[in-house]
């Protein structure tokens, strides 16, 4: 019998609803406006204020349960980034949320736990920030990860319009609990019966239709090219940031949603794919690394036991292995 998580999957679709609304309005306005962390990647007064106000929700029903999050406090405290706090502070209040500036701060820091408990929340409070900046795809994605295990996973996609939104509405949220099935509703209709996801019957690996990163620094998008050659797939891959891949083969858009390494000592990150992994199982698919091993979640914040991602509709999964051990450069 799998266990319920009733109230865990409630509360992570509210919080990811919550942060998609302070996400929607901050990049309507934002300009190419991001600080740059060590690594050189960007972060934006978005990605903060997120992972502020899901911790905060998180810590009020669960408050024994840490939270492994992509960002932390320690840079946004320094003198030179008092104005970007201020507009942090100002997105969250904007929502009728009633914070202060040392409040703030300490919600985001809810989310520095290094993933060594047996369960814990993982958070990506913006994924792809980079598309976020070019206004294109996002995502909020929050999963419940028990004794290596994910359980529970919400993943807000605040601009996808897929084939199924209603009325044209932009942005889903999908949610799945292990062996309950995965469901999906608007952004903006909580109320609507869910439709539930599933993904693409599609056998053929002629017909199979690939996504994959926008950024060739997160993919090795000329290993893809002869993936799909050896398929004989003949349709270009459909490039998307964040885990809205994993969204598009959920809901059978998709076949194939490959992540392949462009470098040998990059470890994937656990906030970048438990979410979607689980959603997508929920829909009958299957996630693996690129040998076919499982995602390993038990490893603490990365995936250190495993190389790359590779996401398909379960049918064409082996095709797409031997594609790939055939094609690598
Ligand atoms: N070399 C890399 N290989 C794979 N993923 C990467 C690499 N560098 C950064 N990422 C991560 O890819 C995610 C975005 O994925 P996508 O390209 O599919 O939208 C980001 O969360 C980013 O992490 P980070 O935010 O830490 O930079
Ligand atoms: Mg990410
Ligand atoms: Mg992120
Ligand atoms: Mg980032």
């Amino acid at each position: 019998m799998s266990e319920v998580f009733e109230s865990e999957v409630s509360t992570a679709i509210q919080a990811v609803v919550a942060a998609s609304v302070i996400c929607r309005s901050v990049q309507k306005t934002i300009a190419d406006d991001a600080m740059e962390k060590k690594d050189r990647s960007p972060v934006t007064v978005a990605d903060f204020a997120s992972q502020a106000v899901i911790c905060r929700a998180l810590r009020e029903v669960f408050p024994n349960d840490p939270i492994v999050g992509e960002e932390d406090s320690k840079e946004l405290r320094t003198a030179e980034n008092a104005p970007f706090r201020a507009r942090i502070l100002k997105e969250i209040q904007a929502t009728g949320v009633e914070a202060s500036e040392k409040e703030v701060l300490s919600w985001i820091d809810f989310g520095n736990h290094d993933g060594s408990a047996d369960r814990f929340w993982t958070l990506d409070p913006i994924d792809g920030t980079k598309g976020f900046l070019r206004k294109e795809q996002f995502a909020v994605s929050l999963a419940l990860i028990v004794d290596g295990t994910i359980q529970v996973a919400a993943l807000a996609c605040p601009n996808l319009q897929t084939r199924d939104t209603w009325d044209n509405a932009q942005g889903v949220v999908l949610s799945a609990v292990r062996g309950q099935g995965a469901r999906m509703t608007p952004l903006d209709l909580l109320d609507v019966t869910p439709h539930t996801t599933q993904v693409s019957a599609i056998k053929s690996p002629l017909e199979a239709r690939l996504c994959e990163s926008v950024e060739s620094g997160h993919t090795a998008h000329g290993w893809s090219g002869n993936v799909r050659e050896q398929l004989g797939t003949t349709a270009e891959a459909v490039r998307i940031d964040s885990q809205a891949k994993y969204a598009v083969v959920a809901q059978g858009d998709a076949e194939v949603y490959l992540r392949l390494p462009t470098r040998k000592d990059y470890q994937e990150k656990i906030w970048d794919h438990a979410g979607g992994v689980l959603v997508v199982e929920e829909s009958g698919g299957t996630v693996t690394d690129i040998d076919g091993k499982p995602l390993d979640f038990s490893q603490g914040s990365t995936l250190k036991n495993n190389r790359g991602v590779v996401v398909t509709n379960g049918l064409l999964h082996d095709d797409v292995l031997k594609a790939i051990a055939a094609a690598e450069e």
